[in-house]
């Protein structure tokens, strides 16, 4: 395995390079059956794309993307779906040094060190455009899990560098470029504006969360669904830290404050973050990712040639000041392959059992349902 394909039973095979022809990938085992068009992909797309503010890299791409196969009629036919984006606004000649050079920070110097060969322009394989194609697969995954479960992706910006963003309303989210749940930017602005100024880069952290998750998804020692959370989210270019629930918070808290009480009416807080064991207790899952300050910066730093020898990088061109800023969509998705990865899973070993209880049945009519298959 080299690292390119996400999940088992959903497999999204990532491909391409960001200043290729196109980049994509391909589901293998999308169950058949549901109404898939461009247009059910293209919204998730639009929300990460390049160039659509002052405060994200430049480059415009539109990310249209195509289905090539695995749709019939409008239907996914439970075979391969290959999702093809172009690329068509690259600028090489801005990675003229870098081809040389390793960027503090950056993977340049990894994968120079690991493959002896790497295709710069970009960022190559290892360039944050790689997210595209499994923002598309997530939006076919969040679909089906939307149609089956009525499962509900969302995700906002929580803190932007220094500045912690309150969380006033989910409806703010769409109506700013920093996908922001506060209705109030301007500070957001007025601190990007002075770092892209300073020449300089920040980091971010993300919120991500998924409600109406069915009850039981995730595997007992390892596969847990929060270690799979961390494995998808870690799988996020610049991504150093994950979260699920109280996450670090735990620390400090106590057994009777951390325990998330249980009443007739389900759980009181949501320090788990809605799993328990391993396991989805019904509970929303609640995640938040801590994303580094973006390597690719005008500012001169200090690093080393391929011939190890002493120089100072500058890296020019068209760079996003802190990559977070596009991110939510990605954690989104991500979180929404790893979802559809245990639903599918949970559905082949506990299809009848386990199906009551996702309906969330009472444990009572659950277990007279499992009598009678017995
Ligand atoms: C193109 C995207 O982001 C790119 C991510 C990226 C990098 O090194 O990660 C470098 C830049 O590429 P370029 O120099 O070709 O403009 C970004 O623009 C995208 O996200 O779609």
């Amino acid at each position: 395995m080299s690292g390119n394909t996400f999940g088992t039973l959903f497999a999204v095979t990532n491909f391409g390079e960001s200043h290729g022809p196109a980049i994509g990938c391909v589901i293998d085992g999308c169950p058949p059956g549901m109404a898939l068009s461009e247009a059910d992909i293209q919204g998730d797309l639009d929300r990460r794309r390049p160039g659509t503010s002052r405060h994200v890299t430049q480059r415009n791409e539109p990310d249209a993307v195509q289905i090539l196969s695995g749709v019939y009629e409008g239907k996914t036919t439970g075979t391969p779906i290959a999702l093809l984006i172009q690329n068509t606004d690259q600028r090489s000649k801005d990675y003229g040094n870098i081809a040389q050079q390793f960027r503090p920070g950056h993977a340049d110097y990894t994968y120079w060190k690991k493959y002896g060969i790497r295709d710069p322009r970009g960022g190559g394989r290892s360039s944050a455009r790689l997210t595209a194609p499994m923002v598309a697969a997530g939006a076919v995954a969040k679909k089906w899990l939307a149609e089956k479960y009525g499962t509900v992706f969302r995700g906002c910006m929580a803190q932007i560098g220094e500045i912690v963003i309150p969380f006033d309303s989910w409806e703010h989210v769409p109506n700013n470029p920093f996908f922001a749940p506060t209705a109030d930017v301007s500070q957001l602005e007025a601190y990007m504006d002075a770092l892209r100024k300073a020449g300089d880069s920040c980091g971010a952290r993300i919120r991500v969360t998924a409600s109406n998750v069915p009850v039981g998804l995730g595997e007992p020692l390892f596969d847990k669904m929060d270690a799979d959370i961390a494995y998808a989210m870690m799988g996020i270019n610049a991504v150093k830290g994950v979260e699920i629930g109280a996450g670090f918070a735990s620390v400090t808290q106590r057994g009777t404050v951390h325990g998330d009480s249980i009443t007739p009416q389900g759980f009181v807080t949501n320090n788990s973050g809605g799993t328990l064991g391993g396991i989805t207790s019904g509970q929303d899952l609640e995640v938040s990712i801590a994303i580094k300050p973006t390597s690719s910066i005008i500012s001169p730093r200090q690093s080393v040639d391929v011939n190890n020898q002493p120089v100072e990088v500058i890296t020019k061109g068209r760079h996003d000041p802190c990559v977070g800023i596009r991110a939510t969509p990605i954690a989104e998705a991500m979180l929404a392959l790893v979802v559809m990865e245990h639903a599918l899973r949970n559905r082949a070993q506990n299809a009848d059992v386990g199906a009551a209880r996702m309906l969330h049945m009472s444990d009572a009519a659950a277990a007279s349902l499992q009598a009678s298959f017995l």
